[in-house]
């Protein structure tokens, strides 16, 4: 599958860890909640009120001590999205499964409820000749660092990610970068439908994978949910 991005593109970095794919990842205990999509796994908490976001921001951060894992945590009035990974690309471990836990745990001590329809990532995929790098140009703009051959990303993992492929066939019509939206399993065919309704042309579709979408001028918006059941 084009997918195995995460796979292919720990891209010659063997940082010798023992990789949990997402499937494994979900079969842990107290994880229920969490979803793994583009560069690892993560969770939503709805919270009531800042000060409630913060008190649940001491509980991740009494968790991370004690896994020894540190997660990306983005604290907002609404809630608490929290991120956990292993490796620069996303990739998983065990250790992520123990933090991700933990989290959880310290949630539900707080009756918080997580809402994964509030979980995505995005990126900007660029479309280049063969024989072309315009990757340093990007980086220069951005002020991104490369991961692997292929992508390009915010130092603190804030802004979209940018990827890099080859131009394939001229594809009059659509441009030359697109959208993609990395969405949990569960969310994607919604996310489709709702694009539709709302427009939105179903361009190809690789189901359960992945959708590439037209807007009704034609840009171009991939929504993918297989990193969420990658094996
Ligand atoms: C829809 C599809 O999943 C996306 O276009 C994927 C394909 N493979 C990818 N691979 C890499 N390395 N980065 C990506 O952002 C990416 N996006």
């Amino acid at each position: 599958m084009r997918g195995s991005k995460m796979a292919q593109d720990g891209n010659g970095v063997d940082d010798g860890f023992v990789r949990l794919m997402p499937k494994e990842f979900h079969a842990t205990r107290g994880v229920e909640d969490w979803s793994v999509l583009f560069w690892g796994a993560h969770v939503f908490y709805r919270t009531a009120s800042f000060a409630q976001a913060a008190e649940f921001m001491a509980g991740i951060a009494r968790a991370a001590a004690l896994v020894g894992h540190d997660p990306d945590v983005d604290v907002r009035p609404e809630g608490v999205t929290v991120r956990t990974f292993t490796r620069v690309d996303g990739a998983l471990s065990a250790v992520d499964a123990a933090l991700a836990a933990a989290v959880s745990e310290e949630a539900h001590r707080l009756g918080l409820t997580s809402d994964p329809t509030m979980l995505q990532i995005s990126g900007i995929a660029v479309a280049q000749d063969a024989n072309l790098d315009t990757r340093p140009f990007w980086e220069a703009v951005f002020g991104y660092r490369r991961v692997g051959d292929e992508d390009l990303i915010d130092p603190l993992r804030r802004g979209p990610h940018l990827w890099f492929h080859e131009l394939r066939n001229p594809r009059p019509g659509r441009g030359r970068t697109h959208i993609d939206l990395s969405v949990p399993a569960a969310e994607a065919e919604k996310r489709v439908q709702a694009a539709v309704a709302a427009g939105g042309r179903i361009a190809s579709s690789n189901a359960p994978y992945w959708w590439t979408m037209a807007s009704p001028d034609n840009h171009g918006v991939d929504i993918a949910g297989w990193a969420d059941f990658e094996e």
